[in-house]
């Protein structure tokens, strides 16, 4: 018998880590680019020999010439590899944000439809270790702080169904050989090499410069450096969500000497959930209006009230935020 492909065997490790105290049936979401196509071939071959249920979604974003054909071509490749079951999702991408962040939502909205009506308990997504590198450097670029660059997390849960990450911490290089171990030929998604999008030009200029003057080693610690930031970014949020419900008080307003006591770090997080639970669209709350709310509490000189998106409006009331 052939040795295992050592890039087919970290697919599968990695799978198989993943995997581990997961129940019922597990979907792969796999676009037929090489990240989702070694994802699922590692996981038609995992999930069976763990006892689960492994099935297949390939979304038609119907954006580009031949989507449908492609997305035909993913699902029979599924089926001949032992998936069940295999869905093609069709969806109408419109919205606000930009075609890419519309075609996002579009994508996770029917992921978890398809999961939740076929009784799925996980959805596993294909990004790779270079992608969460590339998430890091763009949202360091961006000025995004540690939630940003804590970059995509390795589990997620929306609507009951967990949404797994398995190959944060395996190269891009080896979903690709592994696809060419199996004899498995990739989709090339023409929007991935596209300069018009910050990522393509990040992956194909900005991160292989940085990896040219720093070393190879730069991927590997930008991907570390967001499970550190991960970690820190969830204990803050934990010490948030506490000291939020310490310094409420009648009708959600805010104890403004509550607040005082708090370090930077934990009052702007109490002041960003408090404005997001009043109503203010997360994408559109900049730190900018965080910052202001902030002056309320650390640089009050009567100074008049706030305005948020979403039609908010807060105001100081003596020692209260209202
Ligand atoms: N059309 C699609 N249908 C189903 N899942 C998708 C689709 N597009 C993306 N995904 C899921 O989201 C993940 C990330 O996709 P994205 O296009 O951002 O990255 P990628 O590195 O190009 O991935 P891939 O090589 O798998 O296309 C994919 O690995 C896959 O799990």
């Amino acid at each position: 018998m052939a040795a295992l492909a050592p890039p087919v065997a970290a697919v599968r490790t990695a799978v198989r880590q993943a995997l581990r105290g997961v129940e019922g049936t597990v979907l792969v979401a796999c676009s037929g680019g090489a990240d989702s196509l070694a994802l699922a071939a590692a996981t038609a071959f995992v999930a069976p020999r763990q006892g689960l249920p492994a099935g297949l979604v390939t979304v038609d974003h119907g954006l580009q010439s031949g989507s449908a054909e492609r997305a035909a071509a993913v699902a029979a490749w599924a089926a001949s590899a032992g998936l069940a079951p295999v869905e093609v999702a069709t969806v109408t991408v419109s919205g606000a944000g930009g075609p890419e962040a519309a075609a996002r939502d579009a994508r996770y909205a029917a992921l978890t439809e398809a999961a939740i009506r076929l009784g799925a308990s996980a959805v596993l997504l294909g990004h790779t270790r270079d992608d969460q590198a590339e998430t890091v450097l763009l949202a360091l670029a961006r000025g995004s702080g540690p939630r940003g660059m804590a970059g995509m997390p390795v589990r997620r849960e929306v609507g009951g169904v967990a949404l797994l990450r398995p190959l944060l911490d395996v190269s891009r290089e080896d979903t690709r050989k592994a696809c060419a171990a199996l004899g498995l030929s990739p989709w090339e998604d023409p929007h991935n090499t596209d300069p018009a999008y910050a990522r393509a030009r990040v992956r194909s200029a900005a991160l292989p410069a940085l990896v040219e003057a720093l070393g190879a080693g730069v991927v590997d610690n930008l991907a570390r450096t967001a499970r550190l930031l991960a970690a820190d970014a969830a204990a803050l949020d934990e010490l948030a969500r506490a000291a939020l419900e310490r310094a409420r008080r009648q009708d959600s307003a805010l104890d403004v000497a509550e607040l005082r006591r708090l370090p930077d770090a934990v009052r702007t997080r109490v002041l960003h959930a408090w404005a997001r639970e009043r109503g203010a669209p997360p994408a559109a709350l900049s730190h900018r209006h965080v910052a202001a709310l902030d002056a309320l509490v650390t640089a009050w000189r009567g100074q008049g009230p706030v305005h948020l998106p979403g039609g908010i409006a807060v105001a100081r009331r003596g020692t209260l935020l209202t």
